[in-house]
């Protein structure tokens, strides 16, 4: 059983002279890695978007949906009032302990209590790949989510997706500009043009 599935769908935005993407079909299954390449305009976070039920195709059909999803983008989008600690328990109330172990897996523990809007770029995309782990979903999307991240940061983020992919079979769709730093390595390409 697909977690997410699709028969050719496109997404035509109003008023733009050509969709955002056409006739794709797909189908998601647990524990698959999908890398979403191709220039820059060719609806990769689009497409991302409608995989996460955020925006509907304007035609085609979806035949699944998956239940639960995390998602990450290049910009955190954290409650910048919040503590950091306080950003996870918003999405994770009774999930404190694993979100400070999160926290600690990715180096940024020294910040759970500081207000999201002082973190830096790369601590924030940090603490909002947290956010999306702590709801264990059945399928992870990340839109450049890691792009802010140095080599060690990247590695230590790369690991804790890996294990929770490999512990419950978690999907991941990812969106990359940078080849040589794919989460999802040796899982299946999808090429927008
Ligand atoms: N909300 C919107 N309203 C109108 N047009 C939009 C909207 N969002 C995206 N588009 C258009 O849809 C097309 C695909 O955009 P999208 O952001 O999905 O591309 P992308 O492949 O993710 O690009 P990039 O690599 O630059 O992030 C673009 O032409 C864009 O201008």
């Amino acid at each position: 059983m697909s977690l997410f599935a699709c028969d050719k769908i496109g997404l035509q935005f109003p008023g733009r002279p050509a969709p955002a993407f056409s006739c794709i079909s797909l189908a998601i299954e647990t524990g698959d890695c999908l890398h979403i390449t191709g220039p820059s305009g060719a609806g990769k976070t689009s497409l991302m978007r409608v995989i996460a039920g955020l925006t509907k195709p304007t035609s085609g059909r979806i035949i699944a949906r998956p239940k639960r999803i995390g998602m990450a983008f290049a910009e955190p989008r954290l409650i910048g009032g919040l503590s950091v600690l306080d950003n996870l328990r918003f999405v994770a109330p009774r999930s404190t302990s694993e979100a400070e172990a999160l926290l600690a897996a990715l180096d940024i523990a020294a910040f759970a209590k500081t207000p999201a809007s002082s973190l830096s770029k790369g601590q924030a995309q940090r603490a909002a790949l947290v956010r999306a782990l702590l709801v264990h979903p059945e399928v992870l999307l990340l839109d450049e989510a890691l792009s802010g991240l140095d080599q060690s940061a990247w590695a230590l983020a790369r690991s804790l997706i890996e294990e929770q992919h490999l512990r419950e079979n978690m999907a991941i769709v990812e969106i990359t500009h940078d080849v040589s730093r794919t989460v999802s390595r040796g899982g299946k390409t999808l090429q927008l043009t």
